[in-house]
């Protein structure tokens, strides 16, 4: 039986799957290309660690605004259905492939329902 997420060393085992997915993936590829310098890759995996470790822990260690910067890509790269629903999916399977319980459950719900945020919020850009 897999153990279920518990702390941040944990949170970080999760992003670096899943980062490790998102950038060899041909369709998601494009969006994490400056992730491939090592240093930008780390520091972006700390913020990640950050943002779970306040969503399912309530740390108080992540207070910026995450919907922001998506925003902002998006008028360089279109983000697309399809594109989230990857994203999603990619997320998912991390979570299954490493953990599983009640938290790990939490993960994938709140993941779904922020992307969900996130898309309409994107779709209302381009009205
Ligand atoms: C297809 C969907 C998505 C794509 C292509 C994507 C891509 C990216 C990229 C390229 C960055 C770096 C932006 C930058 O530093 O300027 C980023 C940051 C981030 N993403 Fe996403 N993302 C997606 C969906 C999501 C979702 C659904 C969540 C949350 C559940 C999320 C959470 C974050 C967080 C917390 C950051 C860090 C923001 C910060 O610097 O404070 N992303 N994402």
């Amino acid at each position: 039986m897999k153990k279920d997420i518990e702390n941040r060393a944990d949170i970080y085992l999760l992003v670096k799957h899943f980062y490790t997915k998102l950038m060899n993936d041909d369709l998601m590829r494009h969006f994490f290309l400056e992730f491939s310098k090592p240093d930008l890759l780390e520091e972006h995996l700390q913020t990640l660690v950050d943002f779970w470790d306040n969503v399912l822990f309530y740390s108080g260690g992540y207070r910026k605004n995450a919907m922001l910067p998506h925003l902002t890509l998006h008028q360089k790269n279109p983000i697309s259905k399809k594109h989230f629903n990857t994203w999603l999916s990619m997320f998912n399977s991390s979570v299954d492939e490493l953990f599983e319980g009640e938290v790990s459950h939490q993960a994938k719900s709140r993941a779904q329902s922020i992307a969900i945020v996130m898309e309409i919020k994107i779709s209302e850009l381009n009205k």
